[in-house]
């Protein structure tokens, strides 16, 4: 039985019109792959779809698929992705070779996968959803304890919206036991997904607490840090910090998503589920991204606040490019970035000096980089080289690391680290995940840190990241300094 084409009109969330699908053939040729192979095997299914709100069609996940969505907005809103629910999970503990092993799964997934994608578009098909913690030999707190070090999600259903173009992928692991009857339960499930009547209502929720976490700590741990500097070999590390917020009632990610989306543009926007926590954030800082051969990354560090005025904004931008101690604090970043790529790529190619990169709340110094990629540079084992920079990290980079794994009161978990999609032909786009949050139902930690160099200031950086604050504060409805 073909799965009849139909539209769905579902209370205003979304409509999408599927067409007639090939799934049932694809589901028969997966099973007798797990009969052969003796191993599940993954059946993916891509359709055009309707152009729909994405908000909307992640929202509709909100009842049946509560704590299994992500949510994915390109910083130049060149692509959405949504991920409803959980066909397969792609996770590793394991602390030494993590980026290698999560690669061995995701390779061991897609080597056998039956793909039926006639569109073969970026960020269609077998796609998995995901990130890594900062620092897996950070001693753990319960903060995280909801996600793992190494973490993905491949989706059941995904939505996906490039160029104007919207595409709804179904993902479903077939075993050896399986009959048709899966592709009945597959085709109800996503039936039920597109009629779903759930829609965004926007309710008041009080605040009951802000609270910041040891900021003196930090403080003593910047200083500590510039005197170190003072006559030693570090030469910058990043120390970030915490806010955590309470609620009247459980905070609803939807609200928050919509405000980011409005509110942070040239940012990426983002929300991950894991077992009913969100990591959520709106990041302007680009890790890695792979396009087929063609690969871009970003260097940003060094900041200064956004002017009340036109003429403000343009003197304060003006100042923070002339800075000797932003400029060094941005170089650490452009020297190591540009060597990294150097290594495994060809062609990098990068302007001579920084330029403005102008956000709501802060503006940065931003040096774009392009190279092509080489044999063996999987984004994966890009990400492993890259991770973290000076801007995230520290110089050098494995004493940077140990001072903050040291000195940082905050488990960042997530924060601060790569997060983002891979698809199965190997693209892909990753973001350092910053100015963003951890929302566990009626509570909130919100994340910032900032470069400290052996010039810097510490009120000066304490001022820093109260800035970068601000975008999960405006989201959250919090009291921004
Ligand atoms: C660490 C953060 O931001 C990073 C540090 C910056 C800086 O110190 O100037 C600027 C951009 C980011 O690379 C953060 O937002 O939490
Ligand atoms: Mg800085």
């Amino acid at each position: 039985m073909k799965d009849s084409s139909y539209g769905a009109v579902i209370g205003g969330i979304f409509l999408v019109t599927i067409q007639h699908t090939e799934l049932k053939e694809g589901i028969q040729k997966a099973i007798a792959k797990a009969k052969n192979l003796e191993k599940p095997v993954l059946v993916s299914e891509v359709q055009k779809v309707d152009q729909v709100e994405p908000l909307n069609v992640f929202t509709a996940g909100h009842q049946d698929y509560f704590g299994e969505r992500f949510f994915w907005k390109g910083s130049s809103d060149e692509i959405f992705i949504i991920g409803i629910g959980i066909c397969e999970h792609i996770q590793s503990d394991q602390v030494t070779d993590r980026f290698f092993h999560v690669e061995k799964q995701w390779k061991n997934v897609m080597e056998e996968a039956v793909v039926l994608n006639p569109y073969g578009l970026e960020g269609t098909g077998p796609t998995m959803f995901g990130g890594f913690s900062f620092d897996p030999l950070k001693e753990k707190t319960e903060l995280w304890s909801k996600f793992s070090d190494s973490i993905f999600h491949i989706p059941r259903f995904m939505y996906s919206q490039y160029d104007g173009q919207s595409y709804m992928t179904t993902n479903i692991v077939c075993t050896q036991h399986d009959d048709e009857s899966l592709l009945q339960k597959v085709l109800n499930e996503r039936k039920q997904l597109l009629s779903c009547s759930s829609s965004l209502q926007d309710s008041a929720n009080n605040i009951i607490s802000q609270e910041e976490i040891a900021p003196q700590q930090w403080k003593n741990a910047v200083g500590q840090v510039v005197n170190a500097m003072k006559n030693g070999d570090m030469k910058k590390v990043v120390l970030a910090r915490e806010t955590r917020l309470s609620y009247e009632k459980p905070i609803r990610i939807e609200s928050v998503l919509n405000k980011l989306i409005k509110n942070q543009k040239n940012s990426f926007i983002f929300a991950f589920e894991s077992n009913g926590d969100c990591f959520i954030g709106a990041s302007p800082e680009r890790l890695v991204k792979k396009q087929g051969k063609q690969l871009f990354t970003t260097c940003l560090a060094g900041s200064i606040k956004r002017g009340l005025t036109p003429d403000e904004d343009e003197q304060l931008g003006n100042e923070l490019l002339s800075d000797q101690k932003n400029l060094i604090e941005h170089q650490y970043v452009v020297d190591m970035i540009k060597r990294a790529m150097e290594q495994v790529s060809s062609n990098v190619e990068l302007p001579n000096g920084p330029v403005l990169l102008k956000l709501r709340d802060i503006q940065h110094l931003y040096t774009p980089v392009t190279a092509e990629a080489g044999e063996n540079s999987s984004l994966l084992s890009l990400i492993e080289r890259l991770h973290p920079t000076p801007a995230l990290g520290g110089v050098p980079r494995e004493k940077a690391v140990e001072t903050i794994r040291e000195l940082e009161a905050l488990d960042r978990g997530l924060y601060g680290s790569p997060l983002g999609w891979l698809d199965y032909k190997g693209n892909g786009d990753f973001a350092v995940a910053l100015r963003s949050g951890l929302i566990q139902q009626n509570e909130a930690s919100i994340f910032a840190g900032c470069g400290v160099v052996k010039d810097s200031d510490i009120d000066s950086e304490y001022q820093e990241t109260n800035i970068k604050f601000r975008p999960m504060l405006t989201a959250l409805g919090g009291n921004k300094q």
